[in-house]
């Protein structure tokens, strides 16, 4: 019969008008087939049911009415026995039918679930850069939107393909061995019908698509006219913006009326020249059961057979465009499968000293970022910290301090000079050891959608209850904590949305103490807090740099006077070097900056 694609104008007409470019071949499918490949009893069933209910709608079916036209209505026999076996026949195709159904898109589920999970492993494997060249909102894109369409494939698509290719060569032998004269002629005839589909088909696809877009401005002109009502009306533009709006509504309702006239006409033609070429091979046929060639069976058999083989051929041009728009998803996909990391660890990687000291030194370091590589973001930088050392690092925006951090954790490596940990260069050792070492406690202190206890013991999983509830304490977190309706198992919301600023960057500070690393990486939040609020966090961090060698990118005055070195940088490079006393005094970038920054944190805390 006609797929179910055919028979529904709605989904051919307003479909697939997004997603990714169609690709040139279908080479990329072989990734549906090597993640398939694994579930080859479910391949089994699916291939059993899908050739048992082509047979019975090619063969079985028309055979059986040809019986019954033949056998039942000559007197030969019983009708009701004809129809019994016609019975059976339905109710093998239903079963049948489901069991496909079943299978096929249980195939497809279980591809997408693998292939989903196995890019998001890579994903988790790849350095920074491939996500400053690749936007995570255009990943996620391609793990949801992509992803389904290769679903559509491996559930749908592929499985219209085969069994319409099936039925139209089991239909087309069965015609053959029927009635050979006719089956040439319908064979024939066939190619007129389908070229109407297919030029009308891909004319009625551009239109859809133009009449999407202009819903889609519909939509954009009412949402930015809506939310900005007061503008609207306070600037008196209401008749301006119906006007505007008014434009666009029947430019919608004009792509509308091609794309419904394209339609009608499609109608007609297809109408005309199906039930035009039935009625002339029931006429040839009639003249054949009158001269008595064939019985009158043969020709409803012969009917029924030719319906089927035009819908499987019909079904067969439609897929093959479906097929390169699911190659085109998949090739997106591979590529995400197939990227590589650009920092990995050497093929012998080094280990660090055991116990680790907690050293770090910068020498001769020249970086620019990948995606900028003209511009140099750190350039001949020496900074040797010795082990439990805290070193301040002070600046304007934009003078490299992050991409510091960025290096000691090797997230990127130098184009030039080295970078030792305890005396090691990093890019001998394991990216995973140099991290192991190091405790990051960021500007805003990021948390995850989980509960209190996951986000503290986040890098640290085996921590036991009363560690969790001492690197609390210890970074004045305990009591707010305690306060949680229910403990530490209270969810904090999206990225901790329920908890204040202030609770937030406890929470990263206690993380950070339970991860106990021997290294501090710590940018401290620009983002002001109360006085009450900012003393907590202070001490709290003060907790977490003893004993540790500390790396702070400074904004707060108590920070710089407690480091025994600041370093101050410029443009990517370290101008002055000092503590707070000297570089005040000595009248440069720092006592500028200081003059600017720390002035305003000493009124604020007086008056506080
Ligand atoms: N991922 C990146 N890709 C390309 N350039 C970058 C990237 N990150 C930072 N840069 C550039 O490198 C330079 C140093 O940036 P960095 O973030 O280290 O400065 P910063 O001192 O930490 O600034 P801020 O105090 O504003 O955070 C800047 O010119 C910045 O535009």
């Amino acid at each position: 019969m006609v797929s179910s694609k055919q028979q529904d104008p709605q989904q051919q007409d307003s479909g697939q008008a997004e997603g990714p470019q169609p690709a040139r071949t279908l080479g990329p499918l072989r990734m549906i087939f090597r993640e398939a490949k694994k579930y080859p009893l479910q391949i089994t069933f699916a291939m059993i049911a899908l050739l048992v209910t082509a047979a019975v709608m090619s063969l079985a079916i028309p055979y059986a009415l040809k019986l019954v036209i033949d056998r039942g209505f000559s007197g030969e026999g019983d009708i009701n026995r004809w129809f019994r076996y016609l019975f059976v026949l339905v109710g093998v195709l239903g079963v049948g039918t489901a069991v496909r159904f079943y299978f096929v898109s249980w195939i497809g589920e279980r591809v997408v679930a693998d292939i989903r999970r196995k890019v998001y492993d890579n994903l988790l494997r790849l350095s920074p850069s491939f996500f400053e060249e690749n936007s995570p909102k255009e990943i996620s894109s391609r793990m949801t939107s992509d992803t389904a369409i290769v679903e559509q494939v491996v559930g749908t698509t592929l499985s219209i393909a085969l069994r319409n290719s099936i039925m139209a060569v089991l239909s087309t032998i069965f015609l053959f061995w029927l009635v050979p004269q006719l089956a040439i002629w319908l064979l024939a005839g066939i190619p007129v019908v389908i070229v109407p589909i297919v030029v009308f088909g891909r004319r009625l696809r551009d239109v859809s698509r133009s009449s999407q877009d202009s819903v889609a401005d519909v939509g954009g002109i009412t949402t930015e006219t809506l939310s900005a009502m007061k503008i609207v009306q306070g600037f008196n533009q209401e008749q301006r913006e119906g006007q505007r709006f008014g434009d666009v509504v029947e430019k919608t309702f004009t792509i509308a009326k091609r794309r419904v006239a394209i339609r009608a006409a499609m109608t007609a033609t297809l109408i005309t020249l199906i039930m035009g070429a039935i009625t002339l091979l029931l006429w040839r046929g009639a003249l054949m059961v009158t001269e008595g060639t064939i019985s009158g069976g043969t020709i409803v058999a012969f009917i029924l057979a030719g319906i089927t083989a035009a819908g499987a051929y019909g079904a067969l041009t439609e897929v093959y465009g479906d097929l390169l728009r699911g190659a085109g998803a998949a090739s997106r996909l591979n590529e995400l499968l197939g990227a590589e990391p650009e920092i990995g660890p050497p093929a012998r990687p080094q280990a660090l000293p055991q116990p680790p000291r907690g050293g770090l030194a910068f020498e001769n370091v020249t970086f620019s970022y990948p995606t900028r590589l003209g511009e140099k973001a750190i350039a001949d930088f020496n900074l040797t910290i010795e082990p439990g050392e805290t070193v301040a690092i002070v600046g304007p925006s934009g003078a490299g301090k992050s991409t510091i951090f960025q290096l000691a954790e090797r997230f990127y490596d130098p184009q030039g000079g080295t970078i030792k940990m305890d005396g090691v260069p990093l890019r001998q050792v394991d990216p995973a050891d140099i991290r192991r070492r190091m405790a990051l406690v960021p500007q805003e202190g990021i948390l995850f959608a989980s509960s209190a206890r996951d986000n503290l013991r986040y890098g640290a999983w085996e921590a036991s209850e009363d560690a969790i509830w001492e690197a609390a304490r210890n970074a004045n977190a305990e009591d707010f904590l305690r306060d949680l309706p229910e403990g530490l198992d209270t969810f904090l919301g999206e990225g901790g949305a329920r908890l204040s600023g202030g609770q937030r960057q406890r929470v990263a500070i206690a993380r950070a103490l339970l991860r106990d690393a021997p290294i501090l990486l710590l940018d401290e939040a620009t983002s002001a807090l109360d006085a009450e609020s900012e003393k907590l966090v202070q001490d709290a961090l003060e907790v977490l740099m003893q004993n540790r060698t500390t790396l702070v990118i400074a904004h707060r005055l108590a920070t710089v006077r407690a480091a025994d070195r600041i370093i101050v940088m410029e443009a990517g490079r370290i101008v002055e070097v000092g503590d707070h006393t000297s570089l005040s005094s000595a009248g440069g970038l720092y006592a500028r900056l200081a003059s600017l920054q720390f002035d305003e944190q000493a009124m604020a805390a007086t008056s506080a």
